[in-house]
């Protein structure tokens, strides 16, 4: 399947929250970042058909999503921000009926729910409620409920929020096993979720795409870009001022800090090998996710 996202943009009353996106999908994990407000959920709920573009269009393999309809529904799966699930269902009675929404027969339905439940590991806890379930458990069966109708297009919105590391560990190795040959995009904050499986990551700053690349050439990109530079703590401000400055480690009357810049920073700076979550420092002029775990 291909998805190609023509030209998009939507305006909620005169915010204009995505500006005239233009992208290509097909089989493979791909990571959509951006700092808060960039316009991610927005674009996963049109992709999701949830939405409608104000202008632009959707399409899968060459058809206008619009004119597909419910045919283009059938084909993905949409774990929302906030599931907002009923906590007083069981998990195995959410499944039954998110399957029955989705238009699922019973006898298929109750076979692919218990091989989901097998898949998001919660086999043992398909009876309990979903009140008593953790923030991990939750959204593990978000993913179940995504995939009941075994779908091609797997919409991701902020999966991992709220998972601690382990748990978020679980999820990618999920994720890794699921994608197989269907489009999955998920949207995060946390670079390491995306570092080590997605084919290509989204980078949406004020609802633009600023890039669609792989990993391997973003980094090749930051390569002599990022420097470790010690200088006096009385010249942190200074240093502020002409740099994107990232960690800053204080030491007695020094300063550590990870900076981006094309020329050295300071006579003394080193140049450092870039890692995938200084995208957040060169694009965002900010810190990822990742340093706060
Ligand atoms: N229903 C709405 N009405 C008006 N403005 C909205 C609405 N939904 C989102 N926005 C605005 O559109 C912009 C994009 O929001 P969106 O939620 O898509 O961003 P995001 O990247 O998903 O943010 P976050 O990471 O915080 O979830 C923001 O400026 C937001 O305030």
């Amino acid at each position: 399947m291909k998805v190609t996202i023509d030209h998009v943009s939507k305006m909620y009353k005169d915010k204009v929250a995505i500006n005239d996106v233009s992208a290509e999908l097909t089989s493979g994990v791909y990571g959509l970042i951006g700092p808060n407000g960039a316009g991610k959920t927005t674009l996963m709920r049109m992709l999701a058909d949830v939405l409608k573009p104000s202008s632009g269009r959707i399409m899968a393999d060459g058809e206008d999503i619009k004119q597909l309809d419910d045919l283009y529904r059938a084909l993905i799966g949409y774990l929302p921000q906030d599931c907002g699930f009923y906590s007083y269902f069981t998990a195995y009675r959410l499944l039954q009926y998110v399957a029955a929404l989705k238009g699922l027969n019973r006898h298929d339905a109750d076979r692919k729910i218990d091989e989901l439940l097998h898949l998001v590991n919660l086999t043992k806890e398909k009876h309990k409620k979903i009140g008593t379930f953790s923030g991990g458990m939750k959204r593990r069966l978000g993913i179940a409920q995504a995939l009941l109708n075994d779908p091609k297009f797997l919409i991701l919105d902020e999966p991992t929020a709220g998972l601690d590391p382990k748990e978020r560990v679980r999820f990618r190795n999920l994720l890794s096993e699921i994608s197989g040959d269907r489009i999955v995009l998920l949207s995060t904050h946390i670079i390491s979720d995306i570092e080590y499986i997605a084919k290509e990551v989204l980078i949406l700053k004020n609802g633009q795409l600023l890039k669609q690349e792989s990993p391997q050439s973003i980094l090749n990109e930051l390569n002599g870009k990022v420097w470790h530079v010690t200088v006096p703590a009385i010249e942190l401000h200074k240093l502020e001022q002409h740099y994107t400055v990232g960690n800053v480690l204080r030491k007695g009357q020094e300063i550590e800090a990870r900076v981006i810049s094309d020329t050295a920073p300071a006579p003394t700076a080193v140049l450092q090998t870039p890692r995938l979550e200084d995208i957040y420092l060169c694009y965002f002029g900010e810190i990822s996710g990742d340093t706060e775990d």
